[in-house]
């Protein structure tokens, strides 16, 4: 568009040549046409290039003079204001062209509003650049430069697209900037599971250095096929059915190899078409929280273990793959104190190398052995930061170097009494020390390998007292029948013998009341050990309880002979001399041998059958032993067969009572009869108290016989008395059984009372070995009975081992001097001796002296020289019937 006329442009030039060519009269005016049009042409030539220019240039441009008129604007100008371009004609005021703009719909504001802005920015004499939002939308640029004589020039650009894309690029780079502050992982992928939006933290860990590095790819470029196969699926999926995936937890490995847990999110993108053309995806890093997990449900599956009592070396192993799956890099150990206390023992060490656990296995505690064998010595923690140069592993670091490890951190693993029971231990392949967060599980680790090794112990120690006896130490009947039933499966596999002995002290009940608890404590303590010393490793010597003792011999050859060698070893060592405090003694015991498999074939039977043969042994008298033979069960089921039958003698009263006088020496007189029980057996015919009395007692029998002997002796010397006899005493032999019952002092009471005789014509006669079995209780007893005015005299004295001093506060009345110490008493000084001390001592004690068993004149004249004072025997009278003794006694006094 040219605005401006070429007539217009040429009339300066025109009127110039005129006056030039009426000054210059003599010049030539056709060189001066010429040089006239040569000017005008090039001005006119000047004048296109400069229109053509201003046409093409893409802003708008308009020019305008000082009084508002337009010079000059190009066709851009006329185009953004949508005026048609000869409309807008050189002269043209502003204010005209201001309302062309407003009726075109292009203009910003009302014109006068316009005019009034545009004169203020022409009157500031510096350009200024602004914006305009037209009606319609648009928005213009307008960059107004005034001139000094008032004019103007002005560019005029639509920046409407500009700023669209502006717009745009800014949401998008503060979008990706906000994302890029969030530190989970966020993405966009299209359908295709093609990255198109990554943070930073996606991309970073993803080991790109740019977020846009990331756009394009999909999980095949960044994870195992495997993996990528799943996520491709799973996003598929969501992909597919439009369900977002929430909260789901996945495993990734990043591109440094560290494993991460993941809570991810994933959420289909829908279009304004509802059309999903892609997903956002959301995770977040939860490796953190699933280790706590992992550290709490493994402490807890610990815990259980400790408490299901698993093997210790189970529980170790486990708390150490818990240690390790929380740190990389790290190896854990524990090593045991050993019962020695100066060595270390293998715990657990699942991933360190076997050869080095093993080379490290009974290292010395020290104060320069390592950091575990230092760290147990100090009772503190010791952290080597570097294997190879401190010189804690001076001696040791030759160990470790092969396998690469370079720090240990050790900790000692106390009791809750502070006693070292091992040490954890922490490998690194680096030169470091524990961060704060393996400080933490140091400390929980010792705690639960505390727990579970102390747990441990006391299992251990529980275990040992269920198996075995306190007080010596050695296995007790629970361990016997698993330690027999092994000798005996061994035997059976190699044909070889196994040997039971049942052993029994002799007499120990009276060491232990004689002597007190702690004498018979110590002489069971020293036999178990001589006993344990005769034997070998491999036979087992067990405590039953009291003074009984088993001995399994294992692996026996099938020669009787060599266990008679065994046997007298055994009993030659039980036999040495025992110094108990001030006493010395020597014990001797009673020993029952069965052999598997001649005496039985299973522990059971070999037990019962050593324990029958030990009873027999006790028979023979003390210091004995026997071997099992078959008669020996004929024997016990005979006294089976006694018992049913003394079940049924006492049913049918088949008992009946003999009394033997007992004479006054001095005198003469009978003073009393001892009642002698009798069974009038329906097949046996008369039946001796021997033959019955100590079945009667194993059974318990004897109580209810007792008080049938009771009764009736003195139902028997009431009636003696009532029909006329001078009085005497009827005195009662009572059992060790029948004196433990607690009701004793009722029944003598019930058969006093029953019979109406006074108490004090009946005597109790006890043994002195019943009354040391427990001197308290006897007595108590006895004190009971004499209050009730009954009497007591001591039977077999002389064979127990009654001390003087106890003797004096027994509440009797007289000493029965053992018949034993009577039969030779003519001849055995030994016996005399026994004999004339008794006599003494009941002189000094004041209490009555009876010898029993007295058969021969020198008998009696040995009492009688040595003024004893009463006796009974055959030299007087057998036992015989109560009638025998009213004849006796001279017949009832009608
Ligand atoms: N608990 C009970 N025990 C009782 C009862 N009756 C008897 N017995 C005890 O049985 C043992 C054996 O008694 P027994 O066969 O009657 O023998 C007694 C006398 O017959 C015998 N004795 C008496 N004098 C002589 C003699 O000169 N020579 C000789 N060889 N034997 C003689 O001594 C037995 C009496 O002993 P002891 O009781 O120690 O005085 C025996 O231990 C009885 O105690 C009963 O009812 N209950």
């Amino acid at each position: 568009m040219a605005t401006k006329s070429s007539r217009q442009v040429s009339e300066a030039p025109e009127s110039a040549n005129l006056a030039a060519l009426a000054k210059l009269a003599t010049a030539s005016y056709e060189t001066l046409e010429r040089d006239l049009r040569a000017t005008i042409a090039t001005l006119e030539g000047q004048a296109l290039r400069f229109e053509t220019a201003v046409d093409n240039i893409s802003q708008g441009i308009c020019f305008f003079d000082a009084d508002e008129r337009l010079i000059l604007c190009n066709r851009r100008y006329a185009e953004i204001y949508r005026i048609a371009p000869e409309q807008l004609r050189p002269g043209l005021m502003l204010a005209d062209i201001v309302e062309l703009r407003v009726a075109a719909g292009t203009s910003a504001m009302a014109a006068d509003g316009y005019l009034a802005l545009a004169r203020s920015v022409n009157s500031a004499n510096h350009s200024r650049v602004w914006s305009n939002e037209l009606t319609d939308g648009r928005t213009i640029q307008i960059c107004h430069q005034p001139m000094a004589d008032g004019s103007w020039v002005a560019t005029h650009e639509d920046i409407t697209e500009l700023i669209a894309n502006r717009q745009i690029v800014d949401e998008r780079i503060s979008l990706q900037t906000l994302i890029d502050w969030v530190p989970d992982y966020l993405w966009v992928k299209d359908t295709q599971s093609r990255f198109v939006v990554v943070n930073r933290a996606l991309a970073a860990d993803s080991g790109r250095e740019k977020t846009s590095d990331m756009i394009g790819l999909t999980d095949f470029d960044l994870h195992a096929p495997e993996l990528a196969r799943t996520f491709h699926a799973v996003e598929q999926n969501v992909l597919r059915s439009g369900r977002p995936m929430v909260d789901e937890e996945e495993f990734v490995v990043d591109a440094s190899g560290s494993g991460k847990w993941l809570s991810s999110t994933k959420v289909p993108l829908r279009n304004a078409q509802n059309e999903i053309f892609g997903l956002v995806g959301i995770a977040h890093d939860i490796t953190a929280r699933k280790q706590a997990d992992v550290l709490r449900d493994g402490q807890a599956q610990i815990l259980e273990m400790i408490a299901m009592s698993a093997p210790l070396e189970e529980v170790l192993t486990r708390l150490m793959r818990l240690v390790e799956s929380q740190l990389t890099g790290i190896f854990g150990s524990v090593l045991l104190l050993d019962k020695d206390g100066v060595h270390l023992r293998h715990g657990a060490a699942p991933n360190l190398a076997k050869d080095y656990t093993s080379a490290i296995d009974g290292v010395a505690i020290g104060p320069k052995t390592g950091s575990c064998g230092t760290a147990v010595y100090r009772r503190a923690p010791v952290i080597v930061t570097d294997i190879m140069q401190d010189p804690l592993w001076e001696d040791y670091r030759e160990l470790a170097s092969p396998y690469g490890y370079r720090s240990c951190w050790s900790t000692p693993i106390l009791s809750h009494q502070g006693a070292v029971l091992g040490v954890f231990a922490m490998y690194s392949m680096t030169v470091r020390g524990p961060v704060e967060a393996e400080t933490r599980l140091i400390d929980f680790t010792t705690r639960i390998a505390g727990i579970a090794i102390e747990r441990k112990l006391a299992e251990d120690q529980i275990h040992f007292m269920a198996n075995h006896d306190v007080l010596t130490g050695l296995p007790n009947r629970a361990l016997l029948e698993d330690r027999l039933s092994q000798a005996v499966l061994y035997a059976q596999r190699y044909d070889r013998w196994v040997t039971v002995l049942f052993i029994d002290l002799d007499n120990f009940k009276l060491v232990n009341d004689t002597l007190g608890h702690n004498a018979g404590d110590e002489l069971l303590k020293i036999v178990a050990g001589r006993m344990v010393e005769c034997v070998r490793a491999t036979d087992t010597v067990v405590r039953l309880g009291g003074d009984e003792f088993v001995i399994v011999l294992f692996d026996q050859p099938a020669n009787a002979d060599l266990i008679s060698e065994t046997l007298q070893k055994i009993r030659a060592a039980i036999a040495e001399p025992v110094h108990l405090g001030e006493h010395r003694l020597r014990a001797t015991a009673s020993i029952g041998i069965a052999n598997y498999p001649k005496d039985g074939t299973d522990p059971d039977m070999l037990l019962a059958n050593a324990d029958a043969a030990m009873y027999r042994a006790k028979e023979f008298g003390r210091d004995n032993f026997q071997f099992y033979a078959p008669e020996f069960n004929i024997r016990t089921q005979e006294k089976f067969v006694l018992q049913e039958e003394l079940r049924n003698g006492l049913a049918h009263s088949e008992f009946t009572l003999l009394y033997q006088p007992q004479v006054d020496l001095r005198s003469g007189r009978i003073f009393a009869v001892e009642a002698l029980i009798r069974w009038k057996h329906p097949m046996r015919g008369m039946v001796a108290p021997d033959a019955f009395i100590p079945t009667a007692e194993e059974t318990g029998l004897i109580v209810p016989i007792g008080d049938w002997v009771l009764h009736e002796a003195c139902r028997q010397n009431k009636e003696w008395q009532d029909a006329g006899l001078p009085p005497m005493t009827v005195c009662v032999n009572v059992s060790a059984r029948q004196f433990r019952e607690k009701n004793l002092i009722g029944r003598v009471v019930d058969a006093l009372s029953a019979s109406g005789l006074e108490a004090r014509y009946l005597e109790v006669e006890v043994t002195e070995s019943l009354i040391m079995q427990d001197i308290d209780v006897a007595v108590a007893t006895m004190n009971a009975l004499q209050n009730l005015g009954v009497q007591i005299s001591i039977d077999d004295f002389g064979t127990g081992y009654s001390s003087l001093s106890a003797l004096k506060t027994f509440p009797v009345a007289r000493l029965k001097i053992d018949k034993s110490f009577i039969n030779d008493l003519a001849t055995d000084e030994n016996d005399q001796a026994v004999a004339s001390a008794v006599i003494s001592l009941g002189q000094k004690l004041n209490l009555r002296v009876i010898a029993e068993g007295v058969e021969t004149d020198d008998q009696v004249a040995f009492l009688r020289e040595n003024n004893c004072d009463e006796m009974q025997g055959y030299h007087f009278s057998k036992p015989i019937s109560a009638q025998d003794i009213e004849k006796l006694l001279g017949g009832p006094k009608d």
